[in-house]
């Protein structure tokens, strides 16, 4: 797998990280699906009261299939999962796509069969998105209810500004400038509505407009419904 220069990925204490140069880009990257600020959003992150679940379609009870066709981290589809929905994950950064399968399987592992149960309703699908829907579509494998998107959106400030996290995540996955084909395929492929995660005051992606706004404090979910979800 080719990485950035100055990026590598190596495995410490049995977990699969990240690591580039700390001044630049602070503590290794890794996912953990298990501790930490995943632990805390699980118990107390507000449930089907969060925005990504309300755009989903889980904040009146409905449990849809959905797909998260730029998973990055993961950290979206996990609070989905949390919340009982099956989710296809679906990352093409080949480093983002090895860092999510390893928090996965130390999840699916967990001694807690809450966790356990809820990285078994997590699949991972490496590839670009576009492709491999229209792949699941031409093998009429599988139609999803809910395609969520959160592309990368190009930010404005100066890099010393950007968190360092967010430095060595961009460096790797670019600015997404694809964004406009991916939201053409999901609203072929969705059976029932497509959900994008945008900045606050960013614009919508290019392409017809959404029929819904969900405001949150600092982003905000464009909703283009084709019909509504039932329980
Ligand atoms: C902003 S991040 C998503 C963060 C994610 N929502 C989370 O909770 O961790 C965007 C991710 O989508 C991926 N991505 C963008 N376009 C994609 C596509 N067409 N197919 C697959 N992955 C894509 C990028 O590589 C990047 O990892």
């Amino acid at each position: 797998m080719t990485l950035p220069p100055g990026l590598a990925l190596e495995r410490r204490d049995g977990v699969l990280m990240l690591v580039g140069d700390t001044e630049r880009y602070g503590n290794p990257l890794w996912v953990d699906f298990v501790g930490g600020k995943a632990a805390h959003r699980r118990r107390f992150g507000g449930g089907r009261g969060q925005l990504v679940a309300k755009a989903c379609g889980l904040g009146k009870g409905a449990l849809p299939s959905i797909v998260d066709a730029t998973a990055g981290l993961g950290r979206d589809a996990f609070v989905l999962a949390t919340l009982g929905a099956p989710v296809l994950l679906i990352e093409r950064v080949p480093a983002i796509a090895a860092l999510l399968d390893d928090g996965l399987m130390r999840a699916a592992r967990d001694d807690d069969p809450e966790v356990a149960a809820i990285a078994a309703r997590m699949q991972l699908c490496p590839g670009d998105a576009v492709r491999e829907l229209d792949t699941l579509v031409a093998a009429a494998a599988f139609s999803p209810q809910v395609i969520h998107l959160d592309p990368m959106f190009p930010h404005r400030e100066k890099s010393a500004l950007v968190k360092k996290e967010m430095r060595i995540f961009r460096e790797l996955a670019g600015a997404d400038d694809d964004a406009a084909e991916l939201l053409a395929t999901a609203l072929d492929v969705a059976t029932h509505r497509v959900v994008v995660k945008r900045p606050r005051k960013a614009p919508p992606i290019e392409g017809p407009a959404p029929n819904h706004v969900l405001e949150g404090k600092t982003s905000r979910y464009d909703l283009y419904v084709k019909q509504s979800l039932s329980r």
